[in-house]
């Protein structure tokens, strides 16, 4: 169990949370502190020496997950303990392997709540969203921006004090392209530690096989889950957004990651290290020449958004020059699978574009330069180059 992505994920959601590791406390959430202490007491009797699959205590009901030495204990509420524990059950590994929230999640709920379809959308520039999960008749479909104004989430995104809507809807009524004749549809929006919307959640369908009530719960419960993974949780840094951002792609440009890898070089002396991925497309001149100007405006756009949906909270995606683009992504000990998915991305982007399509990729992790972002780029870019001779 990795204990680390654990704990950041709980650590600021408002029910208490405990980790036991070989029977001792190792780590508990803030909102454990809040119970008096026969309560903690308690809990971590229970947590270690219990008999019963369950403890109520302070108007609370308490689960364990057990993995390996360690003993998670959460406090899961009255009303959906099963649901909630399947979502985390589902969820966490998903997290661990680095898969995005926004991708994860609609599946998950879809099925957990037995509603047809379930979408995951990040608040874009210009009043865009970008469809990065979508769940719909038992299969995922494929990420892709939308309009706002179309959308029936535009309201969530208007008015800062309704997190939550449910709306019914009937054909005539909307223009939301996901949405078939008719239905019931419900939306909970994210909000990132700050109170600014970054995205939204949302289930539709003929209706709720499970009470209503219960999917609002777990939709809230998720926004909390997202907005606690998502940096601004944790880091004090401007976003990349502060930064002017490319008026094609509307991705921040090299100063923002001038900014970045500045900021990483502090991290790394923390002990932080990150990968970045140089990633430039082929013979973007030849389209340009063959196809016109506009189409390679269209792939540039294209690449851009597919580069935007592979994102995890934590990475941040630049356009570094005319046909460039620069993943910035911090590395544990588990290297995200980038070569991957911009393996995916490349297949994707051909069958989309009905024309052969290659981007080129080198990459480097700070460690292997003493932590230089100046050096960093110089090998990501002696690798690119060595990516594009080799083919
Ligand atoms: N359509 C369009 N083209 C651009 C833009 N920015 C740069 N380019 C073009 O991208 C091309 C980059 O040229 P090169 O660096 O030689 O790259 P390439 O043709 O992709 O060739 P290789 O990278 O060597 O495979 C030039 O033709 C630029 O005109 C843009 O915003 N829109």
């Amino acid at each position: 169990m990795k204990t680390r992505a654990l704990t950041k994920l709980l650590s600021t959601t408002a029910t208490p949370a405990l980790l036991l590791t070989d029977n001792s406390i190792q780590w508990h959430n803030s909102a454990f502190d809040t119970l008096a202490k026969p309560e903690r007491q308690q809990i971590e009797h229970w947590g270690q020496h219990g008999h019963d699959e369950l403890l109520v205590c302070h108007g609370m009901l308490f689960e364990r997950l057990t993995a390996d030495d360690h003993t998670l204990v959460i406090a899961s509420g009255h009303r959906a303990p099963a649901q909630q524990r399947q979502l985390m059950q589902a969820l966490l590994p998903q997290l661990q392997h680095g898969t995005d929230p926004f991708f994860a999640l609609p599946q998950i709920l879809a099925e957990l709540l037995q509603w047809q379809s379930a979408a995951a959308c990040k608040h874009l520039h210009d009043g865009q969203l970008s469809l990065v999960g979508h769940w719909s008749d038992g299969q995922q479909q494929p990420p892709r921006t939308l309009k706002m104004k179309h959308s029936l989430a535009a309201p969530l995104y208007d008015d800062a004090q309704t997190g939550t809507r449910v709306q019914e809807w009937e054909a005539e009524d909307t223009h939301d392209p996901l949405l078939p004749e008719q239905g019931i549809w419900l939306g909970q929006r994210i909000d990132n530690a700050n109170g600014q919307p970054i995205g939204h959640l949302a289930v539709w369908g003929p209706g709720p096989q499970t009470s209503m009530a219960d999917s609002i719960h777990l939709l809230q419960l998720c926004a909390d889950l997202v907005s606690a993974w998502s940096p601004s949780a944790e880091s004090k840094e401007p976003p990349a957004a502060s930064f002017i951002q490319d008026r094609l792609t509307g991705l921040p440009l090299r100063d923002a990651l001038d900014h970045a890898l500045t900021t990483s070089e502090q991290h790394y002396r923390n002990g932080k290290d990150y990968l970045l991925a140089l990633i430039d497309i082929d013979a973007l001149s030849e389209i340009n020449t063959r196809l016109g100007q506009q189409e390679g405006d269209r792939v540039l756009c294209a690449f851009a958004d597919k580069l935007r949906h592979v994102c995890r909270p934590n990475d941040q995606l630049f356009r570094f020059g005319g046909d460039e683009f620069v993943l910035l992504l911090p590395a544990g000990s588990h290297p995200p699978p980038i070569m991957d998915r911009l393996q995916q991305i490349n297949r994707s982007m051909s069958e989309q574009l009905g024309h052969p399509f290659n981007a080129s990729v080198g990459l480097a992790k700070l460690d292997e330069v003493n932590g230089s972002g100046d050096e960093l780029l110089l090998l990501a870019d002696s690798r690119l180059q060595q990516d594009k001779r080799t083919g």
